[in-house]
Formats: structure tokens, sequence, C-alpha cells
């Protein structure tokens, strides 16, 4: 098993950037031309046919690599230009001695975008605009570069990072689209959350041989776990029964809404777990029996019908199709202060963050897992506060209610007692109703197997987000919840 990958902040980065320069006792320039022959080399694996070469560079040392980038095409005989969106004579340090070794070998720099050839589809674009050294709101005329590159048909490389995203918190509404970023010497975590996974394309790491031990002592704001790093189920021993896999409880499926809470349990049922219940409205019994007979389902029609129902699960989740009427408000109340943990999902959500039920309630033992709607109303923010910065938004959730957070999106994070944990898996065909459903059946499910919550957490994020890839291999459009669930049978073995 793989340990995970550190995620760390701008600041963070440019630390690391001089502690490689000591450790390796090299010029911050020799680092400098290492990024721009990693980056190039990155171009012509990729693009092994580009015919010419458009760099765009910024006034600062992510310019500096990309006037690296120029000099080595041009050093290759590929046409190439650079356009210094920054004016050159601004330039100073590292990213000046750049640009004149791009001049040495004879790139043809512009000044203005109006003096750029148009791209065609040889043409491979290289963003050096700006990288870990941008904050705040991008200023012209850098924005103008940037709408630029998106509106061409050519790829884009984007050096270290797309110009225009946050390193820290993935926030970027103006930045470049790039497909690939080739990025160096440390993960930042803004590749990785918010717009980043949309914005970055494939990602390429490149360490410039930075020792291991640079890291030591710095605290990484992440830690990115992969299918190799997630934690897995142990073998089920040949002698093995249904009660040491879990009893879950699934509370939900108010009028209206049965299929979410039976899809929850049945994604329990295919993760695993060894014994399903579901609480639910008398009128989804029979539907829930023909669909899923492995469940045992039983009619509420009060949270006192559901009391009796608590005593005997290991796992409760609650909330997928709860709704927000009293009904739902009284189950809640009661699952709420069962003495087991609980999976905490959809309209339970809606009703805690209302603040009248389970008002105040801390739970070391339970896994909340909003999306970022569900996160704005717990915290009480909007959902651009939200969609901001979503780090602080899964620590803000989590210090407010304890337990284990899971704020889903293309990054989704994970916020726990010990930090913070993000995993990038699954697709935009699974933007759909009941997907959501299904991770929370499969958190239950883990739970009940023996996993601590945030291991179950990790777990289950990368299963429900591989099943999904799977399953989209028949097309992302059209993409159903229940289509999951052959895939997280086969996968969570
Ligand atoms: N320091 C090092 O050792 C290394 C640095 N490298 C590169 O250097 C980059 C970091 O360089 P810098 O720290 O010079 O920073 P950047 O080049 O990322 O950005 C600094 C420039 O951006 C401008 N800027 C900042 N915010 C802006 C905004 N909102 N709108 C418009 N312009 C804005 C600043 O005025 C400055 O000109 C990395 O991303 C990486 O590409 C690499 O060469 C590897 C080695
Ligand atoms: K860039």
């Amino acid at each position: 098993m793989d340990t995970p990958q550190p995620l760390y902040s701008a600041e963070s980065v440019r630390e690391l950037d001089r502690r490689v320069i000591t450790a390796l006792g090299v010029p911050s320039l020799a680092l400098m031309k290492r990024a721009g022959r990693r980056a190039f080399a990155r171009l012509m694996a990729r693009w092994p046919d580009v015919r010419r070469v458009q760099v765009f560079c910024g006034g600062g040392n992510n310019g500096g690599d990309g006037y690296v980038v120029a000099a080595l095409a041009a050093q290759k005989n590929i046409p190439v230009t650079a356009c210094a969106c920054v004016p050159p004579e601004k330039l100073s340090g590292d990213a000046r001695s750049a640009y004149e070794y791009a001049l040495r070998e004879g790139v043809q720099v512009v000044q203005s975008l109006t003096d750029l050839d148009s791209e065609d589809g040889d043409t491979v674009i290289v963003d050096a605009l700006l990288g870990t050294g941008f904050s705040g709101e991008l200023r012209e005329p850098l924005g103008h570069a940037v709408e630029r590159i998106n509106r061409s048909v050519a790829p884009v490389l984007a050096v270290d990072i797309p110009s225009g995203l946050n390193a820290d918190t993935g926030h970027g509404d103006r930045a470049v689209r790039a497909d690939l970023t080739v990025t160096f010497i440390a993960r930042k975590l803004g590749l990785y959350c918010g717009r980043g996974p949309a914005l970055c394309g494939e990602v390429a790491f490149e360490d410039l041989g930075a020792p291991a031990e640079v890291h030591q002592g710095l605290e990484p704001l992440a830690w990115r776990y992969t299918g190799e790093s997630v934690p897995r189920l142990a073998e089920r021993p040949a002698d093995a029964y249904k009660n040491q896999f879990g009893h879950i409880l699934v509370v939900g499926g108010d009028a209206g809404f049965g299929g979410a809470a039976l899809m929850a349990a049945e994604s329990a049922a295919r993760s695993g777990a060894g014994l399903i219940s579901l609480a639910t409205r008398p009128e989804h019994l029979s539907a829930a029996l023909t669909r899923c007979p492995e469940v045992m389902a039983h009619p509420v029609i009060s949270g006192q019908e559901l009391e009796p129902l608590l005593d005997s699960p290991d796992v409760i989740a609650v909330g997928p199709g709860l709704g927000r009427a009293p009904w739902g408000e009284q189950l809640l109340a009661r699952a709420g202060r069962a003495e087991v943990p609980l999976v905490v999902d959809a309209d339970a959500l809606n009703i805690l963050a209302g603040g009248r039920v389970l008002a105040g309630l801390r739970r070391d033992d339970w896994v909340l897992t909003p999306h970022v709607g569900e996160a704005a109303r717990l915290l009480g923010w909007d959902s651009a506060a939200v969609l901001a910065d979503p780090l602080a938004a899964a620590q803000a959730v989590q210090e407010k209610f304890s337990g284990v957070v899971i704020l889903k999106g293309a990054g989704t994070l994970i916020a726990h007692e010990q930090g913070v944990d993000l995993i990038n898996a699954g697709n935009p065909g699974m933007a759909s109703g009941g997907m959501g459903d299904l991770l929370t059946g499969i958190i239950a499910a883990l739970i009940g197997q023996g996993l601590s919550p945030v291991e179950a957490a990790r777990l289950a994020v990368w299963l429900h987000g591989a099943a999904g890839d799977h399953a989209a291999a028949d097309g992302q459009r059209g993409l159903l919840a229940t289509d999951l669930l052959p895939w997280v049978r086969r996968l969570v073995d």
C-alpha cells in the first residue's frame, strides 16, 4: 500500500523551493532551468507532432520557466513565439536571466496579444503567466491573456499551475483551462480541489530532484489518497458468519423519496454488510421487498415506531429521502441519539442545519456527508463562500459538529480530528440523483465491517468514484446511481 501524497500551500512550496536550493547546492536559476526542461520534455511526450509553440509569460518566476521552455523549443528548431504579457524591462532576477536566455536562443518575443499569430491545431500553448505567486483577483493585462488562451483551439500546457487558479484553495473563476499541468517540487492543494480538477487536465508531477528530507517538519494542508493508498477491508475468514459484518439500519424515504433510502440500503448490501434493515414509510415496503428482498424493511409512521428498531443495528445511516417534514425530524431526533456510529446525509443534514433538532450535538462517531449546498447551510455561509475555500469549509463543519466530515466534489475533502484528506475519483456523469445515497450506504457498510469512521470514509469515497468511472465506460450522460452497484461489489474486495 502506498502512502498518501502531501498537498501543500503556496507558502509551504516557497519554503520547499528554498530548502531544495540549499539541499542540492544549486543556484535558483539552475532549478528554474530544470523546471523548464521537465516541462518541455512533458510537452514533447504528450504532443510529439507539435509544429509551433506559443508561450505566454508573466512577470515572475513562472514567466521565467516559460522563457526557458521557449528557449528549449527554439534549440529543437520548433518555431516558437513568447508573448511577454509583462514588459521584459520589468523582469528581474532569474526571470530576467531566463528571458535573456530565450533571446540568445532566437526566440521571437512579442509584447502584445495582438502581435501574436493565431494558433491552430498544430500549435501547443504554454501558460506561464502566473504560478504560486498569484493571489487575489486576476489583474489586467493578464486577464485578457487568460481569455485568449481559453478561446484558442490549441492544446494548453500549464506550467506549475493553471494561471488564475489559487494554489491554496482551488478557487479560480477566471483561470486557464489546461490539458496538461506540469507541477514542480511539491503538489499544491489547489490543483486537486475546488476548480482545480476541472482546470488542470492531466497533472504531471516533477520533484526536480528534491530530496525527501526537505519535507521534514512542514505540515501539509491535506493528504491525498488514491486507489493505492486507501485502506482496504481484511479478507474474510473461511468460517465467517453474517453477524461479523455489521447490521446496518437505513432511516429515510418520506413520501415521494422512497428510492433514496432503498438505494442506500441496497448499496450497503452490495458493499458487504452482513444484515440490512430499512425504516421507511409503509407505502414503500412492497417496492423495497420486490427490489431487494435481502433488506429487512420496517414501516414507520412516527419516531416512536423507530425506537425499538434502534437497539439492534451496529451502524445507522440516516437521511436519504428523509424529507424535512415533522416525520423526518422525529426520526432524526431519535436516530441521532442512538449509541452506535451514524452516517448523516441529505435531508438529515438540512434538518441539522435548521438547528431545532439535535441542537448543539457533537459526536466523534458520526460521519456527515454534505455537498456544497448542505455544507453552506450547516455553516450559515453562502455556497459561493464554500466554493471559494472548500478546505476551510470542511474544517469549519468538522469543528462545529466533530466526527468525520466528507465535503463532496471533484476533489472530495474528508475533515477529521487528525487533519484533512482529499480524494479525486469519479466523473461528471455522477452529477445525478441517487449518487449520494449510494455513498451513504457504502460508508455504513464499511464501518459495519470493522473500519473506523475515517477509514470507512476514505475507502468509500474512492470506491464510489472508482465504481462511477467503471460504470461510465458506457457513457457519462445517462449514468444511473444503480449502475454503480455491480462495480461497488467488484471493487470492495
Ligand atoms: N523559486 C524556485 O525555486 C522555483 C520557482 N519556480 C517557478 O516560480 C513560480 C513562482 O514564482 P514567483 O514567486 O515569482 O511568482 P509567480 O511567477 O507565480 O507570480 C508572481 C507575479 O505575479 C504577479 N501577480 C500576483 N498576483 C497577481 C494578480 N492577482 N493579477 C495579476 N498579476 C499578479 C506579481 O505581480 C508577480 O509579477 C512557481 O510557480 C514556479 O513556476 C520554478 O522555476 C521552480 C523553482
Ligand atoms: K502557469
